[in-house]
This record gives structure tokens, sequence and C-alpha cells, in this order.
């Protein structure tokens, strides 16, 4: 059975899959191009590194050869010092070629965090409602983290080895074919391990980096304020820290694995490192008594192999974390190939009205709607979940009036508010502003004529004024305290230590239920929408409060087009319409009056009866 932390760990579902292939690195050369310049500069770099380390074994050759077998002291003084000034340039021209590759790396990752951020932003709300936020920032955080690794480790590590490989082998072949084709025999022998290596580190990475991200998804959910005050309020903090040592110890062993996974092929590699020598010197040495080969080249030659096998050994490395590399960029290429539910067209509809204030209303044209499933994600195909959460809604919003919307819970309420705000788009039918389906507008547009006030008032952890003037940062200081003063705040702000700059939000003041409401509501008075979607609390509240919100809402629906979910009696009583939805249909619409009387047995007389009978408390939640 899979534990309930497997399923939570929703972003599983872009499943590892295959390993990363041509299509992976084809797709980073491409995202690589804005920097290809510098990284041009970087190989140039690298390569001019890689002629410098062949050097000095040539001077050691004409010490040897030269200066030592023909009694040259001059020359001899000037090849020594040559093996001082050669090491040091290479010196130099590391720290610029490492200071480079860090800018192109950094600038990689920049882009790269930049795309993932607003890839993420531009993701549906389905993503979010089936994705721990915890994974998400997995994403952002450690895949980048190794994006760094792979970069400037792997990645030059790799051109860097192979550069040497080759130059290396040049030179042996340009001193001496046949001591270079024993060098050459040798380095085929590297081939298997670094095969089998490369497989079982491709697991072992993408394992660990699952592991690490369900760590950080399980340390977001309960260690922030509400998840910490559930596990408090339950009393499972045991269970929790139990679940966390778990996963831990899956992050602990796949560490150790992932260190460990590279270790017998560097055993392996040593082994076969010490037949070199080995040979090289025997039929070197046979070579120079029998004067076949000078003592200067053998002893080059010994110098290169070392250089050789050196890089042949961490080029084995390399290739292998080059498939773990590639998996990073894979799993970023993934989540940034998710599909947006809600695209954006590239040309707008026009914004609605002759003038930005004219009143406009909503149509849902016969909408039937499911919630996107999780297999419609990563796949072409629309797969919907098979059950429909609305069934052939259609109603008009009319300009300037109130639309209110009531019914049980689950009945699909909440769903209408999403489509009618665009967070998703409908199955069939559509929603229309203006004459135009709402995919048809740029979310700018669309933003700028709709607002949501949702049940739940988020507060960034801020100013109240940086809060109230979310939707609007250009407003003036006036307007700003028009909408404190509609949305019933003035005395609020006035309580506050340090006023409307007192820090508010997760970790600072804490607002009251009601006075978050009423910031919420003076959020949306500031941005002047023409549609106003609103989710009234259900939370109970006492009848100061009430009063209070009451009075800000009458503020906050006046000349506007509002669809609301009504709990409040005042709400239902003041809407031109009631739409009555049960099972994800209208089962029945008329005002308040027309309903209780035309249908006294309804679901809306009962809803009323049950809700806001006059002997029962006016806005208890249903
Ligand atoms: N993100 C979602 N993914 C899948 N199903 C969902 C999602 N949100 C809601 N549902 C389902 O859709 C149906 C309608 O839910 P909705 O939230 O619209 O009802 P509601 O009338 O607003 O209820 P309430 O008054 O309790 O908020 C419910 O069966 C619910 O389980």
């Amino acid at each position: 059975m899979h534990s309930i932390w497997e399923q939570r760990h929703s972003l599983d579902y872009m499943k590892d899959g295959e390993k990363p292939g041509l299509e992976t690195a084809k797709r980073l050369w491409r995202t690589l191009r804005p920097h290809r310049g510098k990284l041009y500069i970087v190989l140039g770099l690298t390569a001019l590194g890689v002629i410098l380390s062949l050097i000095p074994p040539l001077i050691i050759r004409a010490i040897i050869d030269q200066a030592l077998a023909h009694h040259h002291l001059h020359l001899l003084i000037g090849l020594a010092s040559l093996l001082v000034i050669v090491p040091a340039a290479r010196a130099i021209l590391t720290v610029a070629q490492n200071y480079l590759n860090t800018v192109v790396a950094q600038g990689i990752i920049f882009d790269l965090r930049t795309a993932l951020y607003e890839h993420a932003q531009d993701l549906g709300l389905d993503f979010y409602t089936q994705t721990m936020a915890g994974d998400i920032h997995s994403r952002l955080i450690n895949d980048l983290n190794a994006v760094q690794r792979v970069l400037s480790r792997t990645l030059n590590g790799l051109f860097i080895n192979v550069l040497t490989i080759v130059l290396t082998l040049g030179t042996m072949f340009y001193l001496n074919a046949r001591l270079a084709i024993i060098a050459l025999f040798i380095l085929p022998a590297f081939a298997w391990p670094v095969m089998a290596y490369g497989q079982k580190s491709y697991r072992v990475i993408t394992k660990a980096q699952r592991a690490l991200s369900q760590l950080t998804a399980h340390l977001e959910e309960t260690l922030t304020l509400s998840g910490i005050l559930v596990v408090k309020s339950f009393g499972t903090k045991e269970r929790e820290a139990t679940q966390f040592r778990t996963l831990s110890d899956v992050v602990r062993h796949t560490q150790i694995q992932q260190s460990l996974v590279g270790q017998w092929l560097g055993l392996v590699v040593q082994i076969l490192s010490a037949f070199g020598p080995a040979l090289l010197y025997g039929y070197g040495g046979y070579l120079v008594l029998t004067h076949q080969a000078e003592l200067g080249t053998i002893v080059a030659f010994a110098t290169y192999l070392g250089q050789l096998f050196a890089p042949a050994s961490s080029l084995a490395g390399a290739n292998t974390t080059l498939i773990g590399g590639l998996a990073v960029f894979d799993r970023i290429f993934r989540f940034l190939d998710l599909k947006i539910s809600v695209p954006e067209p590239l040309v707008s509809a026009p914004e609605p009205g002759p003038t930005p204030q004219s009143p406009v209303g909503l149509i849902f044209d016969h909408v039937s709607f499911s919630y996107p499933s999780l297999a419609s994600r990563s796949s072409d195909f629309d797969a919907r979940s098979p059950e429909r959460v609305l069934r052939d809604i259609h109603f008009e919003a009319p300009a300037g009036q109130l639309t209110a919307l009531v019914g049980p819970s689950g009945a699909g309420k909440s769903t209408i508010l999403a489509l009618a705000a665009r967070f998703y788009d409908p199955d069939e039918g559509q929603v229309l502003l203006a004459h135009h389906p709402l995919s048809q507008y740029r979310e700018d547009v669309l933003r700028r004529v709709i607002a949501v006030v949702t049940q739940e008032v988020f507060l960034f952890h801020t100013t109240l004024e940086d809060n109230i003037r979310y939707g609007l940062p250009t407003a003036s200081a006036r307007d700003v305290q028009e909408a404190i003063e509609a949305a019933q705040l003035g005395d609020l702000v006035q309580s506050l230590p340090q006023g409307l700059k007192t820090i508010v939000g997760e970790r600072g003041y804490r607002l009251s239920g009601g006075e978050k409401q009423r910031v919420a509501i003076a959020r949306a008075i500031l941005r002047n929408p023409r549609i106003l979607l609103l989710d009234e609390a259900t939370s109970s509240l006492d009848s100061h409060a009430e009063r209070l919100i009451g009075e800000a809402l009458i503020r906050l629906f006046q000349g506007r087009t509002v669809i609301a979910i009504a709990h409040r009696l005042s709400t239902i009583l003041a809407a031109d319409q009631i739409l009555v939805i049960h099972q994800g249909q209208i089962v029945e619409r008329g005002t308040h009056h027309e309903l209780l009387a035309h249908r006294p047995r309804g679901l809306y007389a009962q809803l009323y009866h049950e809700q806001f009978d006059p002997q029962m408390p006016v806005n208890t939640a249903p």
C-alpha cells in the first residue's frame, strides 16, 4: 500500500520516467543561447589552460635531452624558469576561468529560476490544489542548486577532461607512436565500468532528489502556522515526527548511496592506472637501452600518462554524473512543460464598455464543468475527471446588479465563481463578458474588470497599507483613506500601534477574522472593479463586527455587477436575483420574495428557514 506521504507527494505524477537523452541535451543547449558568448570564452580559456598543462613535460624532456645531455647551462636556467612561468600563467588563467564559469552558471540559473517562477504563476489553480507547496519550492530551490553543480563541475569538467585526453594523446603520438599506442590500449578498459556506473548513478540521483523534495514538502506542511496548529490540536506531534524521521532516513540513505556509488569505480580505475607506468617504464626502458628512444621522452611520457589517467578517471565520473546532471535539467524542463490549463490569448478582446467605468454584465451560457484530473497534466489529451461538478449552468449577471448564489455545501457555488473569474475554463458552453468568452481576454484586462474576494483572506507579511494597496500599488493616499473608511477600517487603523504602517500577516500583527474580511473589502474597493465575485465568509461574527461588514459590503456593492455566494441575510434580501444551486445545477431562481411566494416548499425556502429563521442567529453557516 502506498503511504499517505507518497500520495500527498503529488508532483510525482511527473514520473521521472526514462533516462534523459539527446532531447534534454539539445534543449539545454538552446537554453544556453543567451550565454553562449561568455560560454565560448570560458571554453577558450579552458582550452588554453589544457594546452599550458601540456608544456611542462616538454620542458622536462628538453632539460634532459638537450640542456643536460649537451651541458647547456643557459638553456637549463631558461627552461627551469619556464617551469615556474607556465604553471603560474595557468593558475592565473584558472582563476579567470572559474570566475567566468560562475558568472555563466549563475546567469543560467537566474534565467531558469525566473522561467520556473513565471510558469508556476501561469499554472492553473488545479495545479495548486493537486500539488504540495513544498514540492514546488523544491523545484525552485533544490533543483536549481543542483544546476549550479552540474554546470560548473560536470559540464565544464567534461570539456576539460575530453580536451586533455585528446591533446595529451596527440602529443604522445607526436613524441613516440609506439609508446602512445600502449597508453591508448589501456583507455578502453575504462569504458565498461563507466557505462555501468552511469545507469546506477542516474537512479540514485533521481531517488535522492525525490527524497529531498518529500522532506521539504513535509517541513512546509507541518511547520507553518496553519500546519502546526492542526498538529498541536490533534496531538499528532509524535506521528508527524516519526514520518519526518522516516523521510529523513530515506534522504540519509540516498545521500550516502549517492556518494558511495562512484567509489568502486574509482578503485577499478586506480588499479588500472597502476598498469600504465609499469608498462611504460618496462617497454620505454627497453627502447632507451636499445637506443630507439631518448630518456627525456620516456620521462615526459610518464608525466603525460599521469595526466592522462587522472582526467580519464574523473571523466568516468563526469560522464556518469552527466546523465544525472541531465536528469536535473529534465526535471526542470518537465515542470516548464506542464500544461497551462487556462492559456492566454495572444491578442486580447477589447476592454468592455464605452468607458472604463461603465457597468458590464457576465453571462454563463450553458456551462458544464468538471475539474481537470491529474492525467491531463503532462499529456496532450484533455482528460477531465468524469464527474460533472456543474451541468448546464445558464444565467446572466446583469450589469450593476447583485446575483446571489445559495445552495447546500458542495453544490458547486465556489466552482461557479471560479469559472466567472476564469480560474478554470468550462468543458462545455462559455462564460461571456461583453459578448466575448473570458478566454479571449488577456489576464491583465480581465483582472482590471473582475475582482475576487474570497472567504479566506490571505494577508502578506507586510504593512497593512501595502496589503490594502496590493491590487493597486499606485493608488493615491486619499483613495486608500477612502477605501479604509468605506470598509469600516478607520477605528482599527487608529488603534494599531503604527497605524497603516503596522506589519500584519502570518508573522505580524494578527487581525481578527472580521477585520481581515474588511481589509479584503478595502482592497477590492480600492481596485474599483466593475465585476465583483464575492464569497461571503461563513464564520459567525458578533453583532458589532457583523454590522461593520454589512456596511462595508453595501459600499462595495454600489454600482457594480456582483455575483456573491451569500451567507448573510442582508445580501440575499438585497439580491436582484437568487440562483439556487443543487448538485451542480440551477434548480430555482428569482428574488427572495418570489422564491418564498412561488415555491414555499422549494429548496430555497428550506435553506432559508434552516439558516435565516428569525429565531436563529442571522448568519449561521449551512
Ligand atoms: N479543486 C477541485 N478539484 C476537484 N473537485 C473539486 C475541487 N473543488 C471542488 N471540487 C468538488 O466540486 C464540487 C462542488 O464544490 P464547490 O466548492 O463548488 O461547492 P460549494 O457549493 O461552493 O460548497 P461550499 O458551500 O461547501 O463551499 C464538490 O463535490 C467538490 O468536492
